[in-house]
Order: structure tokens, then sequence, then C-alpha cells
């Protein structure tokens, strides 16, 4: 597609094959998958380009504006057609979609569940299930900032389902017999199917699922609880997935278990560096490209990892970081010892079945809180955070230990990407830095993470690079700092950018 095309037809035409692949400006580029039978592939550059209902139109786009998003990311441009075209196709057109972390997919599918409810019917028609608390009340969020005017003047009602506050068993109780009757809801899955048994969630009017995190959701721990949420919705539904990260197993298991026969739509959106478009091997997996990624040998510290973290606590707090650990044991651990030395962090783990075995619900919201607000600047966690979460703040993760599958004890590539996502959103810099340990399995498995996230490189670790020594503290600091810079000079580019084109607009 050329970009005269582009221009001239305002709205882009990607193609009509089933099979497209398209170069954006910006370098990046993007599979597209068309069900068979279905029309014209199309992308908006402008969010009025959307064909989007004269009932909602205007406060939809008051939303978008409202949420400071003036103009769509690339994986909305192609998304958010896809599903208002296949919301209105016989049978309804589900999509698989696959972009990195922190570009955008969140308002491309909270966009499509507004657009797909009914607002006279008074039950729920869009159901959105995210595999933690955090993100659903994340999500939720959303569907209220981009649903503004609609829950204003049009009585959008948006519900969040997920465990009560309060950690007594009674609130959790009420939690579940409590009936919802919003047209849009979010939560996690083991609470939504406790209310769709229990005849507190009427499913019955439900057109669209989106499952946020879509291969998690799928994966082992969750499968079997989706597919029964899946199962007990009407059979013409859209199903709306998203991820970063996909196996081709886990791929075709969605088609077969969660799409049940229906046609779908296939966006794979990848990096500028990459050398080709979707899967790869037997992975479907895309790495923001704006983050350097670092490792150090933290066995060369007389304080090992705590000392390496110590050390470099002031970086940590100059904006927000993430400190990923694999137990919450750990977890606590690191917290005592930062602690004790004077530096506040602030820590989230998993609630456990009793209240003694992980967090409650309400400690997890506070600490989510404090860390949201930027309080504190630190977050000490598990896998419980590493994907979906948007803290626009954060700018560097460290992985106290690398994402190891608890089975293999083999690295857990995807888990890397969703951590790491956590910085380098929306266009930012970030900055990860990998404490290693090389007497146990953490070379091979950082090569296992590069050879997936970056191909084969030839020597291996070019792209995640070695840091010159753990007691280097001022190497480590330096090189975050030069590359956090640039992310400063972006904003000033951006900036001149809009303002040179201001007085064009004006005139
Ligand atoms: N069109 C837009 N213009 C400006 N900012 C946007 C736009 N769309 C989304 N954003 C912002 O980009 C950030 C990342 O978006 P989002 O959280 O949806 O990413 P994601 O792709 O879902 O990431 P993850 O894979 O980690 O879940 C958010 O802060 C969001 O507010």
């Amino acid at each position: 597609m050329g970009e005269e095309e582009t221009l001239s037809s305002g709205v882009a035409k990607l193609g009509t094959s089933s099979n497209e692949e398209v170069e954006t400006s910006s370098g990046e580029r993007m599979r597209v998958e068309r069900a068979s039978g279905v029309g014209e592939l199309r992308a908006i550059k402008a969010w009025e380009e959307l064909e989007l209902s004269e009932s909602k139109k205007k406060q939809l786009l008051q939303g978008v504006y409202g949420a400071r998003f003036d103009k769509p990311f690339m994986i909305q441009e192609a998304a958010v057609p896809l599903i208002l075209e296949g919301f209105s196709a016989k049978p309804r057109v589900c999509l698989l979609a696959q972009a990195k972390s922190g570009s955008g997919k969140t308002a491309a599918f909270v966009l499509g569940m507004l657009h797909n409810v009914d607002l006279k019917v008074a039950a729920p028609q869009a159901v959105c299930v995210c595999p933690t608390r955090e993100l659903a009340q994340q999500n939720a969020s959303v569907c209220r900032d981009i649903g503004k005017t609609l829950i204003e003047t049009e009585g959008l009602e948006v519900d969040v389902v997920v465990r009560a506050g309060g950690g007594d068993r009674r609130a959790e109780q009420r939690e579940s017999r409590r009936q919802t009757t919003a047209h849009v809801v979010v939560g996690t899955p083991g609470k939504f199917l406790e209310k769709i048994r229990l005849k507190r969630l009427d499913v019955g009017r439900v057109t669209t699922l989106v499952l946020d995190e879509a291969d998690e959701m799928d994966a082992k721990g969750l499968r079997e609880t989706t597919r029964e949420i899946r199962d007990a919705l009407p059979r013409d539904l859209q199903v709306l997935c998203f991820s970063a990260t996909y196996t081709l197993d886990g791929i075709r298991d969605i088609e077969k278990s969660v799409f049940k026969g229906h046609p779908c739509d296939k966006i794979f959106v990848e990096t500028k560096d990459d050398d080709r478009v979707g899967p790869r091997d037997d992975k479907v997996v895309t790495m923001v490209d704006q983050i350097l990624h670092v490792w150090v040998d933290a066995t060369q510290h007389p304080q090992g990892k705590d000392g390496v973290v110590e050390d470099i606590f002031d970086l940590l707090q100059a904006q927000q970081a993430y400190i990923f650990v694999n137990t919450r044991d750990q977890a606590r651990n690191a917290q005592r010892l930062l602690q004790s030395k004077g530096f506040s962090t602030v820590v989230l783990t998993g609630s456990g079945k009793s209240q003694t075995d992980g967090m409650t619900a309400d400690q997890r919201d506070q600490a989510m809180a404090d860390f949201r607000d930027g309080k504190i600047k630190v977050m000490i966690t598990t896998n419980v955070l590493s994907r979906g979460i948007d803290v626009t703040g954060v700018n560097i993760v460290i992985n106290y230990d690398l994402p190891v599958d608890f089975e293999t004890q083999q690295a857990d590539v995807e888990t890397y990407v969703h951590r790491v996502g956590r910085t380098g959103r929306a266009g930012a810099r970030g900055f990860a830095i990998n404490l290693i340990n090389p007497r146990t399995a953490d070379l091979a498995n950082l090569e296992r993470i590069e050879t997936y996230c970056f191909g084969k490189q030839n020597p291996p670790f070019s792209k995640i690079l070695k840091l010159p020594d753990a007691t280097d503290v001022e190497a480590i600091k330096d090189m975050a700092k030069k590359h956090l810079l640039l992310k400063q000079q972006d904003q000033q580019q951006q900036q001149q950018q809009q303002q040179q084109q201001q007085p064009n607009d004006v005139s």
C-alpha cells in the first residue's frame, strides 16, 4: 500500500485479499488475515472515519478526545473498524489481535464494547474477562473514561465483578449475590463464573465477549473457567481476543474452543526490527523497541542482587519502577530488606486462599492506589502485575528474578515480554535490568528470552546488553539516564512538531 493512497483516500485501503501485510509510516508492520467471504479491509487514520452509529457517534468521539487520544494508534486503526463490521455481520465475526505492550489495545476493545451495546436494553451485553483484579479495575476505568458522555447522557452502566474488599466472607457472599445488570461488565473469571452459576449475572443478552490477555485466559489455570464462561454465553457472540503474545497452538485452541467455528479476523503487529510479521517458530511474540534491555552479573556484588538494587535505588525512584520477583516470599523479603535501609516501597502479590496466605483485596487495592498516585515510587511484585497494567510514570523494570515456568524452570518468554512491557508504553522509552546469577540456569534462560524476543543473534545477548560490573553503579545509572533522557528529547520534538502545526490548523 502506498502512502499516497492513504492520504488521497482518507480511509486507508489495506487490501482485499484474505492475507495482507502492511507497512505504516512509523515503520511498523501489520499482517491482517480476514475471515473468508468478508469485504474490503479498512483502516482509519482519524476517529471521525469510524462508521459509528448515529445514536452514539458524538458521545464516543467526545469520549476518545476527552481521554486525550487525538489520533488512533496503529492497532486501533485496524481493529476498531473490524470489530464494528464484524459485529453487524451474520454470523458475527470474531477478532484475534496481537500488538505490542502499551500500544493501545484496551481502547480498541473498549470502543467496540461501548458501540456494540444497545442502551435501551437493561441487561449485560458486553463482558470483558481479565486475568487479575487490578487489570479488571483498570479496564473498567477506561470504559468509564471513554464512555463518560454515554454514562452522563444515555444511561450507560459499567460494572466490575471482582472479589470483595474487606476480606471477610460475608462481604464476599454479598458481592457474589449482588445482581449485575450493567450493560458492560468487566471482571475476573472466578467471580464471573460464580455470578453466572448463582444467576446473579444474566448472560442471555450478551453479544460481545472480550478476553483481555487472551493467551493467559486460555492457558492452564484459567482455561477451564474461561471456557465455562464462554459456554454459558449465547452462541451468536462476537469474541474479541487481545494480547501481545500467543503461541500457535494457543491460537488454534482459541479458534476451536472460544470462537467455536465462528469466522474470525486476525491482526498481528510487529516491531521495526523484526524480519517477519506474524508467528515465529511456535510463538507470536512482539517486543517494544524503545526499551533498552541490560543484564548484570549480580554475583559480582558483595551483597548480590539486594546490593545492586540498594545501590541504584535513587535511580528507581527518580520516576517509578517495578521490581519483579518470582514468589510472594521473595517479594516480602525484598521489601523488608529495602525498608530496613529506609527505602520506601510497596508490595503487591496475589490473594491466597486464606487471609494469611497472600494479600487481601483491600490491601491490593491500597497498594495499587499508592503506586498509581505516585505516592510510592517502587513497586515490588510478582507476575500478578506483569500483564496489562498501565502506570504512565514507570520507566524502569527490574527482573530481580528472570521469569521462569515453575514446572520446567525454563525461561517464560511471554512473561518477560509482558513484564518489561510495563515500561516503554505509548511510544515512551523504558529501561529493563535483568539481575543474573551465572551459576544457575539464568544465562541459558536469558539466551532463550533473547532468541524468542529478537530472533537468533550472533553473538548472543547482543540485544540484551551486558553491563560491565555489578559494582559499577555509575555505569548502570549512566546507561539508564542516557537512554531515558532520549525520552525527554522525544517529547520536546513532539511538542515542537505540534507547535509548528498549530498556525496551519488555525489558518
Ligand atoms: N490513541 C491514543 N492516543 C494517545 N494515547 C493512547 C491512545 N490509545 C491508548 N493510549 C494510551 O496508551 C497507553 C497504553 O495503552 P493500553 O494500556 O491500552 O496498552 P495495551 O496495548 O493494552 O498494553 P498491554 O499489552 O500492556 O496490555 C495508555 O496509557 C493509554 O491511555
